[in-house]
């Protein structure tokens, strides 16, 4: 029987992003809190003789199904063939680390294929910023270009809503429409997690920087960011990453169904999901 190993790939969502310089070669500096959500791709690889990339589900039109692919990039950096099958559940361009999350989890389900080590984190930048983090999805603070990752062993179990337009927004045209490059660091010290109310408020005093220059990419963004924040119950809403997808952190369970319920009848065409953290179930 062929052997197969699987693997989850979360949304990554990025609770603050703040740009806090610029290196010589172009990339960003950035002190990020990242926490991943329940909701995610699915990866699965078999030992083959050739690497292919077979792309399913939802949003698998997003997604290049040769060596574009994140996931192909991976099994060619570990130098390992694999018939590998992704089930794309999360939109493409979309600020919540698709790629990058998918990449992550094919170095898990390939490494433990063929039971051989993870790479270096240097080797795993290579595949995109994003990756390090992604690897072992839990509430990280990151900084550097994405290299730098501090694990928080801790969740915030706060229900979510993403809630994405339907618009791609990629992401160096972000980073090159942000006039200030140089912007204040989250500070050193995180509240208690435990205390929703107080971590709340931490995080509402925090920003994502690429927030303003993607809504005047895209000012759709802006209408999901009113359209979450005019709901009830809603405590945060915020871009992730680069965009479009922004996230509404709600009072309780209920407030945030009926707040899914009502966005889901009035923008059909958007990508709205219920999502809580997924570091919760895993750790
Ligand atoms: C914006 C974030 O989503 C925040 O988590 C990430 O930093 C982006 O990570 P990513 O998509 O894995 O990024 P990469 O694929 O490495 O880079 C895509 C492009 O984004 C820009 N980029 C990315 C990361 C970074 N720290 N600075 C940058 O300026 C660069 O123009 C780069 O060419
Ligand atoms: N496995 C993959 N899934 C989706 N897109 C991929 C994948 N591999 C490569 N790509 C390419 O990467 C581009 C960016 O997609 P991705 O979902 O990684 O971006 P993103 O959500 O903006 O990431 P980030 O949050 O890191 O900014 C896509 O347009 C697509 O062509």
């Amino acid at each position: 029987m062929a052997r197969t190993a699987e693997a989850f790939a979360p949304a990554k969502v990025n609770l603050t992003l703040h740009v806090t310089g610029q290196r010589a070669d172009g990339y960003h500096l950035l002190d990020s809190l990242v926490m991943f959500a329940d909701v995610g791709d699915k990866i699965t690889v078999q030992a083959a003789d050739e690497t292919t990339v077979t792309v399913v589900g939802p949003f698998a039109a997003g997604a290049p199904t040769d060596h574009r692919n994140l996931v192909f990039q991976a099994a060619e950096l570990l130098g390992v063939k694999a018939k590998i099958t992704l089930e794309k559940h999360l939109p493409a361009a979309a600020g919540v680390g698709g790629g990058s999350s998918d990449a992550a989890a094919a170095l898990r389900a390939l490494t433990t294929l063929y039971n051989i080590p993870i790479p270096s984190g240097e080797e795993i930048l290579k595949l995109g910023a994003d990756v390090p983090v992604c690897l072992e999805p839990d509430l990280t603070r990151m900084a550097g270009i994405g290299e730098q990752i501090s694990r928080l062993s801790t969740g915030c179990d706060w229900p979510m809503i993403l809630v994405n337009p339907r618009v791609d927004v990629p992401t160096p045209k972000v980073f090159k429409a942000l006039p200030n490059k140089n912007n204040s660091a989250m500070p050193e010290a995180f509240p208690d997690w435990s205390q929703d109310d107080v971590a709340v408020s931490w995080l509402a005093e925090q920003r994502n920087d690429l927030e303003a220059p993607a809504i005047a990419i895209e000012p759709v963004i802006g209408a999901c960011l009113d359209e979450l924040r005019l709901s009830r119950g809603c405590l945060l809403a915020r871009m992730s990453g680069s965009g479009a997808t922004c996230f509404g952190i709600f009072k309780t369970v209920a407030l945030r169904d009926q707040a899914l319920a009502q966005l889901r009848r009035d923008f059909p065409k958007w990508w709205i999901v219920p999502t809580e953290d997924c570091g919760v179930k895993f750790r």
